[in-house]
């Protein structure tokens, strides 16, 4: 079997998109992108907390002009030395300069401290205020947008460009210090003898350009095993992972995926192997030509030295500014590659929260509160899913009034769902109206018009809290009240399995947290359950309650439905037709549109699908 059909390729992985932009921009685009990512990175920390951004700059300029003034002190205390005279005359003449040379260097130390201090401090506000941003963007966009293929993707990248955030604000303070210190070598060695900075750039600069082009080449290595990595984690799941354990072993699988395994890494490794190999030969070539040219500086000094240009004095404090050069520029070198690829991840935030505003609800045209549900009405709608050629609702149009129990009844696919999520205001039609009490849904206060309306959808969440929790979450507005919790998990058949719970109520449904405990498909169901019947709302939505239910647990759920009949309105969406016979009205559905309407004897006498569905359904428990 070919690998690829087996796994074909996978979308790449969030921080592949900073990696690819870094080996696609060159060394040149990145040049070119830094000062906006450095701009972008201040004001995050500007904006999360000034006074600590401020002092880590502060800090980080003071400490490259404590880094100047520590090699002029370094040049005055060898000249003292190197001078003529008796050797206490010499140490105690280099003394001020000496005392100089230490507080520079211990007010260096402490710079760093204050630095640290200050960034530690603003990691977490940055981190903060970048999350909240995000989360906040998530979950006020409109449904419709997690049906784009694309936006669960960039919200991947978005929330690891939260992440990148505060690396980006590090890095580029990092980048800074390094430039500073550049800058204190260069200036320090101008004021010494403006000669020797040609010699600091002959010494430094061939090996930055290496470093740079070493740098390059990483990335490429890496991206190129971002493939080995992606498949590696699909392997991995299926080969560690509790979820595929039972099939892995009840179908023998396990030699089937180790040879998946072989196959994909076998020639993957072959492609980092060859990589890794120009990345060795461009670092050693960069090694070469720094040793070569840092000769070079040595031996122009000893040149200077032997003609008197300069004095013994300078030419040792030069030796210790390149060294010192040579620490900053691998610093720099380094910053930038980081900064810009963590710029890229921000980037993917930056751009993730400008896209999803095109999705935020649209400012309430109307912010009337909603009144008891007299009537819904649905005229004319259709809603066309994107990437999909017919429309999963086609041109529907009913009527239902408060107090009434009805049923969506159609085969798989047939709109019921896409329909029930349009009249709960969870979803907007492409085209028609709905109406709650003869006013648009867009008229009303969308906030208030939802609590008026409880679902209980087909593809329910499990909350990772306690089973009391879940239920309550049905219902935010006042304090959670056990009595109503209880009284609505027992309408949902779910009271006495909660109370089985090592901690009834307060059992934690999640397998994560310590004292954790799943419960079985059927069991997830009845919280759902509770957890809808739990908002007393005007009109409750019912999409499959009953599909994983056992026969007696389906009964009880049934009745407390039939039990709202004649006071409140409730939307009933099953395949088990033998539960919509008290319904007042069926409403079905074929291909999205509305094909049949009526009560179940109506529908049975007319023996059109309904009938069709029913009798078959019904054929299979007689037989
Ligand atoms: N988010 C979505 N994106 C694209 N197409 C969708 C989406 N949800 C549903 N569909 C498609 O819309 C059509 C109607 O789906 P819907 O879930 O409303 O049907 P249903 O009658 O509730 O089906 P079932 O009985 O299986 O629950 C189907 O063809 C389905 O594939």
């Amino acid at each position: 079997m070919v690998t690829q059909h087996v796994l074909p390729e996978l979308r790449p992985m969030w921080w592949e998109h900073g990696m690819r932009a870094r080996v696609d921009a060159g060394l040149r685009g990145v040049f070119a992108q830094l000062p906006r990512l450095v701009a972008e990175a201040l004001r995050i920390g500007w904006r999360a907390d000034r006074a600590r951004t401020l002092v880590v700059a502060f800090a980080t300029v003071c400490s490259g002009a404590m880094a100047t003034f520590g090699l002029l002190a370094t040049q005055r205390v060898l000249i003292q030395l190197f001078s003529a005279g008796p050797t206490p005359d010499r140490v105690r003449a280099a003394l001020p300069a000496l005392v100089l040379l230490a507080l520079a260097t211990a007010t260096r130390g402490a710079l760093g401290t204050v630095t640290g201090y200050a960034l530690n401090g603003l990691t977490p506000q940055v981190n903060r205020e970048v999350e909240r941003r995000l989360f906040e963007m998530t979950s006020a966009v409109r449904l419709e947008a997690f049906d784009e293929d694309s936006f669960a993707d960039d919200m991947e990248r978005a929330s690891r460009g939260t992440e990148s955030a505060i690396v980006l604000v590090q890095e580029v303070f990092n980048l800074l210090a390094g430039v500073v210190g550049l800058l204190a070598v260069a200036v320090a060695v101008v004021v010494i003898h403006p000669l020797l900075l040609a010699a600091l750039l002959v010494a430094t600069v061939p090996n930055a350009y290496a470093a740079l082009r070493a740098g390059h080449e990483k990335f490429r290595t890496f991206l190129a095993g971002s493939a080995r990595r992606r498949r590696l984690w699909v392997l991995q799941r299926l080969m560690a992972e509790r979820i595929s354990a039972p099939e892995l072993r009840s179908y023998g699988l396990r030699d089937f995926v180790l040879g998946l395994y072989d196959q994909v890494m076998g020639a993957q490794t072959t492609i980092e192997m060859r990589l890794a190999r120009r990345v060795t030969a461009t670092t050693a070539v960069g090694a070469v030509i720094g040793g070569v040219a840092l000769s070079g500086v040595y031996v122009l000094l000893g040149a200077l030295l032997v003609e008197g240009q300069i004095p013994l004095a300078a030419a040792a404090t030069c030796v210790v500014a390149v060294q010192a050069a040579q620490r900053s520029l691998s610093v720099v070198t380094y910053q930038v590659d980081r900064v810009f690829a963590n710029g890229q991840h921000f980037n993917e935030y930056v751009g993730f929260l400008r896209k999803s505003a095109s999705h935020l609800p649209a400012e309430a045209a109307g912010a009337l509160e909603p009144s008891r549900l007299q009537e819904i009405s649905v005229s004319g709608v259709s809603l066309r899913y994107p990437d999909r050629d017919s429309p999963a609702v086609d041109n529907v149009s009913l009527t239902i009034r408060a107090g009434e129990t009805v049923a969506l009844v159609g085969e798989n696919g047939s709109g019921k769902s896409t329909l029930a999520a349009m009249i709960a205001g969870l979803r907007a039609p492409t085209s028609g109206t709905i109406r709650w009490n003869g006013r648009p849904l867009d008229d009303w206060d969308a906030g208030a018009l939802r609590r008026r309306v409880s679902v209980a959808l087909q593809e329910h969440h499990r909350w990772p809290f306690t089973a009391a929790t879940n239920i309550a979450l049905g219902d935010l507005t006042g304090d959670p009240h056990r009595p109503r919790i209880e009284t609505a998990a027992a309408m949902a058949a779910a009271h006495d399995m909660i109370q089985d719970l090592p901690h009834g109520y307060d059992t934690l449904l999640d397998r994560t947290f310590a004292d954790g405990q799943d419960l079985s498909g059927g069991q997830w169901q009845r919280i759902t359950a509770a957890r809808a019947f739990y908002r007393d709302a005007d009109l409750l939505i019912m999409d499959e309650p009953s599909s994983a239910l056992d026969p007696r647990a389906e009964d009880t759920l049934f009745q407390a439905i039939r039990g709202r009949q004649g006071r409140r309105t409730t939307i009933l969406i099953t395949h088990r037709l033998a539960n919509v016979i008290h319904a007042d009205r069926i409403f079905v559905l074929h291909d999205g549109v509305l094909v049949e309407q009526g009560r179940h004897e109506e529908l049975m006498t007319a023996g059109g699908r309904y009938a069709q569905l029913f009798t078959l359904q019904a054929a299979g428990y007689l037989a």
